[in-house]
């Protein structure tokens, strides 16, 4: 699903490398938790996935297609298969719950009906069906979380990258955040989460891969946090030098196949197939050109 081969990535000349010779494969469908000081290139690996920055040397690879020859054009189209969540939760402040999930389907062009059914169904899974009508300053810090999880997975992504998702949260809070992760994992999307949260690592028993000075250190199958040092958690921004633009994230470009069975159900036939249209044509490939006007405004999901 994800394959690192001999990956370096260096920001900036002479500084030293914040991934050095990674070579990594994440298959479908599993859960790995990232974990690493500070600085150890979790946030890298990640934006490497996403496309939002390239590597020195190497290749990666998502779902089988060599990143460095996805011409930038198309990058809008490979990162609808991928959902990303953030510590911050990056949920568009002047839109309520329901319409921050609505719009990650309306600027691909789902129809109004298929929106209609879908986001309710997904605030129900992120337990917020009473609060969709809440602006994200009017919820919790573990709402806003959810909700930012359903946007990102409301079209059904290949992949989930988590950048520290429980990072602002409490013990409790957290753990439900992790639990509906599980839970997405369940229904076949391929989970990625960096993370400074030991308990969570520990309770949760998945693949566990450490990173320090850019390189793999750790690789464990059921694996713990254990060997991260005492006293590295902090939590780090990104620098400058190779600022995010804005409108680049995944959820912002909007996303992907709706095939498999997951969140629907299967007694709606004729919804699925809608959804199925909604997406078409040659949606198998997640890098077809886009149609013309696949793309609507914000005024236009409204
Ligand atoms: N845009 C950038 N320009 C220059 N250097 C950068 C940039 N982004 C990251 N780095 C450097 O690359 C290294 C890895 O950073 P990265 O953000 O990947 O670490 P991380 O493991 O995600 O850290 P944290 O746990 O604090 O989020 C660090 O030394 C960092 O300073």
């Amino acid at each position: 699903m994800i394959r690192f081969d001999n990956v370096t990535k260096t920001y900036l000349r002479g500084q030293s490398p914040a991934l050095a010779n990674l070579d990594l494969e994440f298959a479908r469908g599993e859960f790995v938790f990232l974990v690493g000081a500070s600085g150890s290139g979790k946030s890298t690996l990640m934006r490497l996935v996403l496309k939002e920055t390239v590597p020195t040397t190497g290749t990666v690879y998502v779902a089988g297609k060599d990143l460095s020859r996805i011409q930038s054009w198309r990058i809008p189209t490979l990162r609808r298969d991928i959902g990303m969540v953030f510590q911050d939760f990056r949920l568009l402040p002047s839109k309520t719950a329901y319409q921050n999930i609505e719009f990650a389907l309306a600027v691909i062009g789902t129809p109004r009906r298929v929106v209609r059914k879908l986001v309710p169904e997904m605030l129900e899974m992120v337990g917020l069906e009473d609060k969709g009508r809440r602006l994200p300053h009017e919820l919790s810090g573990g709402e806003q979380q959810r909700v930012a999880i359903a946007r990102a997975y409301v079209n059904r992504p290949s992949i989930l990258l988590a950048d520290e998702p429980t990072g602002n949260l409490d013990p409790a809070t957290a753990q439900g955040i992790l639990d509906l992760l599980e839970q997405i994992n369940e229904r076949g999307t391929t989970v990625v989460m960096a993370t400074h949260d030991r308990t969570a690592v520990d309770r949760m028993r998945k693949r566990v891969v450490e990173l320090s000075g850019g390189h793999v250190v750790r690789d464990e199958q059921a694996g713990t946090y254990a060997s991260v040092a005492p006293g590295s958690v902090i939590s780090g921004n990104l620098e400058d030098g190779d600022a995010l633009e804005p409108g680049s994230h995944a959820w912002e470009q909007a996303p992907a196949d709706v095939e498999d069975e997951a969140l629907f159900d299967p007694t709606e036939g004729d919804l699925l197939d809608e959804v199925e249209q909604a997406f078409a044509p040659d949606d198998d490939d997640p890098f077809r050109d886009p149609v013309p006007g696949e793309y609507l405004t914000e005024e236009d999901a409204r």
